[in-house]
């Protein structure tokens, strides 16, 4: 293995020179380079407008930039078909959204094995068991995502994120619809899937105390990364967002 390839081999996501320019001419991204080493917490902080969810959608593969790579691994899949994208996103790449999106009609366990179902693949039994524990949620697997709290339907769906053990998952505002006392459970529950499995999890966030728990912050205005911080602190965090706000 040369230098480069094992360098890029310990990056989960790597951003090169991104741009997003959508139809009417607004730039989204502009010239973004991001490494996002394995094992890493990411929050992904910004104003409204800034470019968080466009930087997601491009790092995840659901939208392609106008110019620049994305890696996921060693693939860079800016160049894919939509067709490839697709499957790539199946296998390697994990979600968790605001609104929890389980199938209301199949039970917790289905729900969290469903990616596999849909990729063609088999549950590695062991790695269930390991997750289920993990995240706590023995004894509600035969439940209905509608028998569950609001907390326990998005550990669900963090479990269904992780099943097919993904090189990163994306999480976009995942404690939005939550309370302060839960959000905090489902933040703790991420950093220690980085801390102790090595999961890369990158998150968007409006909340400075969420953004806080991650391992580093990366602060987005006007398309750009305009700060990135190592350990960040809620005060430090809120205090860059309005900094940026006033401008
Ligand atoms: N499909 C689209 N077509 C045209 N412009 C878009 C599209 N999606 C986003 N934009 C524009 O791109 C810019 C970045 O939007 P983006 O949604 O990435 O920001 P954001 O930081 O996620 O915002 P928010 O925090 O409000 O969700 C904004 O100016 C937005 O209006």
């Amino acid at each position: 293995m040369n230098t480069q390839t094992s360098v890029r081999a310990a990056t989960a996501v790597r951003l090169t020179e991104v741009t997003k320019k959508y139809r009417g001419g607004v730039t989204a991204l502009d010239h973004v380079s991001l490494p996002v080493p394995r094992g890493t917490f990411l929050a992904v902080m910004g104003p409204s407008g800034s470019g968080k969810s466009t930087l997601l959608h491009c790092a995840a593969g659901l939208d392609v930039p106008t110019d620049g790579s994305v890696h996921i691994g060693d693939t860079e899949i800016s160049g894919l078909s939509e067709t490839k994208r697709t499957m790539l996103r199946r296998e390697r790449v994990g979600f968790v959204f605001q609104a929890y999106n389980l199938v209301p009609s199949l039970s917790v366990s289905d729900n969290i094995t469903l990616p596999l179902r849909l990729a063609g693949a088999r549950p590695d039994h062991d790695w269930l068991r390991t997750l289920v524990a993990h995240i706590g949620l023995e004894g509600l697997l035969n439940r209905r995502p509608a028998e569950l709290s609001g907390g326990q339907q998005q550990r669900a769906a963090v479990a269904r994120a992780l099943v097919a053990r993904p090189d990163v998952v994306f999480a976009d505002e995942p404690t939005g619809a939550l309370d302060l006392h839960t959000a905090g459970e489902v933040l703790d529950l991420l950093r220690r899937l980085a801390d102790d499995f090595g999961q890369t999890v990158v998150m968007v966030t409006h909340d400075p105390g969420a953004a806080a728990r991650a391992h580093e912050a990366v602060v987005m205005a006007d398309g750009r990364i305009r700060d990135v911080v190592a350990t960040p602190s809620a005060e430090k965090l809120a205090q860059l967002l309005t900094t940026l706000e006033r401008r």
